[in-house]
């Protein structure tokens, strides 16, 4: 918690503009009229505005826009990379690329935010109308106070904030030793002191607006995925059912790609346009763009493949004696296909998102819960993984097999400190904008719980109305 509070407060270069996404300088370039000047096109009828309640600003529609209509297209030399056409090979550059070389590759947005902050530090760089537009600051967990790290109650995403705060922490005093003896004209900052604030802002930056679209070619003529940020592009806000999309247009043979945002459907005037940044978890919302989606569809939890746990599950589920501890030999083997036994073993397993049950948990649950060998090889590993396949193995294995995964739920929901009610009462006190965060994405995580357990029930009465059909 420490870490995260020293994290608090990035660089206080500029004073807030009254919006409610404070931009790094009061009043920045028009963003628009950049990227045309620039020889880049943007529709007559798009405009910049506020993005609606805590959005930020967004991206709207003056008027109606028909669909297929090209909104915005971006020429090869806008989008900000960290390999860029324009870089110049210099001493500057080659101790970024040396610096980039100790950012592990899933924090990607951590090396391309080096260059971002390299240019934020040139006094004449070529993006500055593009990186004095944005934010201020990001509302991601590296940010919040440690009482709203705690708050988020949930250890799986706890884990990830300390795991990037430390990173974090630890950058900057490599940073600071690599950087010690570097000749003025070498430093990739001109100069300037960065320290682990800085370097989560640049984190921050480019997690929630970079996209990972194709690169150049290579030699054998596949195309490398490169993260870039796009200017003006990520204005656009975040829907699951998005009205415009990003496409990628070849011009000239290799020479010149355009990014482009082409409207999905027709945009009536007044909306806002909105682009799919992708199914992803609660999780990954919040860590890397800060914001809480209502019913995430692609929302899960994390649990552990411990068997003490699912015994002890299975029997508050009314099994008499479920051998999760003791497998028999047939049954660990197929553990280990299921790679839930073994050497390098993967133990992580999932409840919620679109397969409810994640499709190992639910085949090693079918297989130890039926205890019938036979049964269990007339069926392919594809079979007892699916939940669409109706209880394979028999209704009473079925039933014994998802009341265990509802009382896994029971413990789980038992591991949150507070219940959904007093979180939704302490949401209506008057709270900071990070509480309400943390609050929202626990509310999510044990809502998710208590939907899973709701369908499995469902399911369970289904089967047994079944059985007792005559
Ligand atoms: C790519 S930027 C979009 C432009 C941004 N609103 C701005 O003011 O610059 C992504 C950020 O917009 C906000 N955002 C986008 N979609 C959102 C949504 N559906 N709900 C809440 N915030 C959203 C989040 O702060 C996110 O990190």
């Amino acid at each position: 918690m420490l870490m995260a509070n020293s994290l608090t407060h990035i660089r206080p270069l500029t004073c807030a503009a009254a919006t409610s996404a404070p931009r790094l300088v009061p009043q920045p370039r028009d963003l628009i009229k950049w990227v045309k000047t620039e020889g880049g096109f943007v529709h007559k009828y798009l405009k910049i505005a506020q993005g609606g309640d805590s959005f930020g600003l967004g991206l709207v529609a003056s008027e109606d826009i028909p669909k297929g209509s090209d909104i915005i297209a971006l020429p090869q030399h806008i989008p900000l990379k960290f390999w860029s056409e324009n870089s110049l090979d210099d001493g500057a550059h080659s101790s970024l690329i040396k610096l980039a070389q100790h950012v592990p590759e899933e924090l990607w947005a951590m090396k391309l935010g080096l260059k971002l902050l390299q240019e934020r530090a040139k006094k004449d760089s070529f993006w500055w109308p593009y990186i004095s537009n944005l934010p201020e600051t990001y509302p991601v967990p590296i940010f919040f106070p440690g009482e709203d790290i705690k708050n988020l109650q949930y250890a799986p995403l706890l884990y990830q904030v300390n795991k990037r705060c430390r990173f974090l922490l630890e950058f900057e005093k490599l940073l600071k030793h690599e950087l010690e003896n570097v000749k003025p004209d070498d430093h990739p900052f001109g100069d300037q002191d960065v320290d682990s604030s800085a370097l989560g802002w640049a984190m921050s930056a480019v997690s929630s607006r970079a996209f990972r679209l194709y690169g150049s070619k290579r030699p054998d003529g596949t195309r490398s995925n490169v993260p870039m940020m796009l200017p003006l592009i990520d204005m656009c806000n975040h829907s699951f059912d998005p009205n415009a999309e990003i496409v990628q247009e070849e011009k000239n043979g290799n020479s010149n790609i355009l990014v482009k945002v082409v409207a999905g459907r027709e945009i009536k005037q007044n909306d806002p346009l909105l682009l799919n940044y992708g199914c992803l978890s609660s999780d990954l919302f919040l860590l890397d763009y800060g914001f809480v989606i209502q019913s995430n569809p692609y929302d899960c939890i994390e649990l552990r493949y411990d068997a003490a746990l699912l015994d002890a599950a299975s029997m508050a589920a009314g099994v008499s004696s479920p051998n999760f501890s003791s497998p028999s030999l047939w049954q660990q083997q197929i553990l280990s296909h299921l790679n839930l036994d073994g050497q390098n073993s993967d133990l992580k397993v999932t409840l919620g998102g679109r397969e409810l049950v994640e499709g190992r948990l639910l085949a090693a649950l079918r297989v130890i819960l039926s205890n019938d060998e036979d049964a269990v090889k007339q069926h392919n590993l594809e079979a007892l993984n699916s939940l669409a396949v109706e209880a394979p193995l028999g209704i009473s294995t079925e039933v014994s097999a998802l009341r265990t995964v509802v009382a896994l739920c029971v413990i789980a929901l038992g591991h949150f400190p507070t219940k959904i009610m007093e979180d939704e009462w302490l949401l209506k006190q008057n709270v900071s904008p990070t509480t309400e965060l943390a609050l929202q994405f626990r509310i999510q995580k044990k809502s998710l719980i208590v939907d899973v357990m709701r369908d499995l029930s469902k399911r369970v009465k289904l089967l047994l109305a079944k059985e007792s059909a005559p």
